[in-house]
């Protein structure tokens, strides 16, 4: 697929080269630089990029102005020479400034890690509400880098209007620019009130909602596909969901909840694309239940459940019920398998193993299912047995003299939901 944002012929595809800075400051932060250089390669992959060679620099400090250092810029010249390249990748984000001295310089497209993102997620978007994200991410990442000659703005495909008399092309552009960042998140604030709407609709029908949540390519829509058969993209690229999926799924006691995927998380997700996907993620924060769905053949496990967890705690989901799910357990050797936990709150499974997914079905009916209450009621309110049925699985009713005496298994979600109305029947 050609991606529509740089400024490359059809012919000429993107023919790039890597390039990491490993400061103090990055490694101050946790991030390894090496893993996250090499999930640059697979984000440049999906994005059709071909990817030359890789280059990194060990420097105390980025420089201010080549970001990288000036020895390091001509090292990058000769390669980007001798190989052909045309493009430049940093991992780290660079400055408006970075970009337009290094693209004189090189005479290279220049492009970081947060830009590439922006792409893919652009590339992918498909539903109306996607796109408005996407392009208000865009804009947001953007609108402090517009440089004085106003090249940058190639880069949205034109759209952006003309010059207004008696002022620099840069200050329209960036009156445009704002104007359509207000117009988007209008849009934005309309399709949240609507998904607002949708989820009340649900709460009052009582629904158990259940998120897939977990990071890119660890086989959320493969799980939701598998267990509902709903027809969702599944492929092994970063960002193949972007918009949440739910379905209706039938637990073992006949019980339906609903299930929702969610767009995958990737460290370093650029700080623009989550607040434009808010209202996107503001699922998760309305699910009774995460499950959080890890590749655990990835030699990076923990450092990508780490950086789950984080995002959960930014969106404030961080509380929530959550289980593990250590997928694609096909692809562990047996010291990998050994040192995956399994017990209540982590299972080990294959999203195509239909035992693993049974064990998942016992595990979620198990989880959503409260103990057993029994109520007396009185024979003629049919309208509160009527109620019984919505908070739970009644395994036993039986008539004396004027009432009827009811043994409940108690959904959880649905019973906190309506047992207050019930509370002077308990038994
Ligand atoms: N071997 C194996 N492959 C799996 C398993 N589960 C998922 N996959 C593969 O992993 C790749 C990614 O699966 P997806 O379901 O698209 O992953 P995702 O989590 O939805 O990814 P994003 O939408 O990008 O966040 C696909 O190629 C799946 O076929 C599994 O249990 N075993
Ligand atoms: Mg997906």
């Amino acid at each position: 697929m050609q991606t529509t944002t740089y400024d490359t012929t059809p012919e000429e595809n993107p023919r790039a080269i890597l390039v990491s800075l490993v400061t103090d400051e990055v490694k101050r932060s946790g991030i390894d630089p090496v893993y996250s250089l090499d999930e640059l390669v697979a984000l440049a992959e999906t994005a059709s990029v071909q990817v030359l060679t890789t280059l990194t620099q060990n420097k105390e400090k980025k420089d201010t102005k080549w970001f990288i250092g000036k020895g390091k810029v001509q090292e990058l010249k000769v390669i980007a020479d001798e190989l052909g390249a045309n493009t430049a990748i940093f991992d780290q984000e660079l400055s408006g400034a970075q970009v337009r001295n290094l693209e004189a310089e090189l005479d290279l497209k220049i492009i970081d890690r947060t830009q590439l993102i922006l792409d893919i997620f652009a590339q992918r978007a498909k539903t109306r509400e996607g796109i408005i994200q996407v392009e208000l991410a865009q804009l947001s990442y953007l609108l402090p880098r517009l440089s004085g000659q106003g090249g940058n703005l190639s880069r949205l495909g034109g759209g952006i209007g003309a010059r207004g008399p008696g002022e620099t092309k840069l200050e329209t552009d960036r009156r445009h620019i704002r104007g359509r960042i207000d117009e988007l998140k209008r849009q934005i604030g309309e399709v949240e009130k609507h998904r607002t709407m949708q989820r009340q609709r649900r709460k009052k029908s009582g629904t158990v909602q259940v998120a897939l949540v977990g990071y890119t390519n660890a086989g959320k829509s493969t799980l939701l596909r598998e267990l509902t058969d709903a027809d969702v993209y599944v492929q092994n690229q970063l960002f193949a969901t972007l918009d949440p999926t739910s379905r209706m799924l039938e637990l073992p006691g006949g019980r339906e909840i609903v299930l929702t995927d969610t767009v995958g998380f990737i460290q370093n997700l650029p700080h623009n694309l989550i607040a434009a996907f808010r209202a996107t993620l503001e699922e998760v924060n309305e699910a009774d239940l995460v499950l959080h769905v890890v590749d655990a053949s990835s030699d990076m496990l923990s450092d990508q459940m780490k950086v789950v967890d984080r995002i959960l705690e930014e969106l404030g989901a961080g509380g929530k019920p959550q289980i593990q799910l250590y997928n694609k357990k096909d692809l562990c050797t047996p010291e990998q398998l050994e040192l995956l936990p399994e017990d209540e709150q982590n299972l080990r499974i294959s999203a195509y193993d239909k035992q693993d997914l049974d064990k998942l079905l016992n595990r979620l009916q198990e989880e959503l299912t409260g103990g057993t209450v029994s109520y007396r009621i009185p024979a003629a309110r049919g309208d509160l047995a009527a109620q019984l049925y919505k908070i739970g699985e009644v395994i036993s009713q039986e008539f004396d003299e004027s009432d009827i005496l009811y043994e409940v298994r108690l959904h959880t979600g649905e019973a906190e939901k309506y047992a207050h109305l019930l509370e002077d029947y308990k038994l």
